[in-house]
């Protein structure tokens, strides 16, 4: 057990995970640091190939570093590898990823999608219990419980099947949740739904959210952090305003000339 410095919920600590070897080396994340309080918002921004979603599954251990620390509720989880020291993290640490088409296993009914990750649960829930966390997770993220828990994926839209997930997520009522883009794949009115019932959750449950996106109008606009991205190391740092009115890194800079100049001409 490592205490945490000062309250932090997640401390990152020269992160880093390497795939190949030799002149085929890839430094994926390279010595990341970063820390997230309980019930901030923070955001990882950069361009395609920056490392994001490498990030994102590192942080969740679903593959193992190559360097650094992860210390998360003053306990070091860098090297978990008992299935139930992992199970115990997952109930803290939940994902949304991007292509809710691919997460969603077509077979499952969402009963079943939301079952499994109830499962994570220390002790073995009462039927009730279950049919209660099911319902509260599924009205949380707008959708009818009667109407949607029998259904399976290719029955649901695109949006409905992207709530499902974060729905699947809450079930369990982590502590942070990591976002890998989870908006690319829905319409825009889905998509300011989904924004919005995130920065909800965090108003009603303190929940802390790490969002991943290459697209910086969503980054800004969700977050209390920005973390900078480029060829796996974060540039730049800091509070949403002070990056987006004084960036300091030249592609921080880049990054929101772009974007301003693709808005003007969209
Ligand atoms: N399993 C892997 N084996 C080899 N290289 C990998 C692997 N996964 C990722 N990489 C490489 O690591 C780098 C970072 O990839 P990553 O997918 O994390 O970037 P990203 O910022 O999430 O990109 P995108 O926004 O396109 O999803 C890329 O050069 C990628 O090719």
């Amino acid at each position: 057990m490592q205490p945490a410095s000062d309250g932090a919920l997640l401390q990152v600590e020269r992160l880093s995970r390497t795939f190949g070897h030799g002149r085929h080396l890839v430094r994926a994340v390279d010595e990341v640091s970063f820390e997230m309080q309980p019930g901030e918002i923070a955001c990882v921004v950069g361009e395609s190939g920056s490392g994001k979603s490498t990030l994102a599954m590192v942080l969740l251990r679903l593959i193992p570093p190559t360097g650094g620390r992860i210390v998360f509720g003053g306990r070091d989880v860098t090297y978990l590898r008992r299935r139930a020291e992992l199970r115990a993290y997952w109930r803290d640490v939940q994902a949304v990823f991007q292509d809710p088409f691919s997460s969603f296993n077509q077979f499952m009914t969402v009963e079943r999608v939301l079952g499994r990750t109830l499962g994570l649960e220390e002790r073995r829930l009462s039927r009730q219990e279950r049919a209660e966390r099911m319902a509260w997770a599924l009205e949380r993220v707008g959708l009818d419980p009667k109407g949607v828990l029998g259904k399976y994926s290719h029955e649901l839209s695109g949006g409905e099947r992207q709530r499902v997930m974060i729905a699947r997520a809450l079930v369990v009522r982590p502590r942070l949740l990591v976002a890998d883009e989870p908006t690319t794949m829905v319409d825009a009115s889905s998509r300011a739904t989904i924004l919005n019932l995130l920065l909800d959750l965090r108003e009603q449950y303190g929940m802390s959210i790490l969002f991943i996106t290459h697209d910086v109008s969503l980054a800004t606009y969700v977050s209390d952090t920005l973390l900078v991205m480029y060829q796996g190391r974060i540039v730049e740092r800091g509070d949403v305003e002070r990056v987006t009115k004084q960036p300091e890194h030249p592609y921080t800079r880049r990054l929101f000339a772009d974007a301003f100049t693709f808005a003007r001409r969209g």
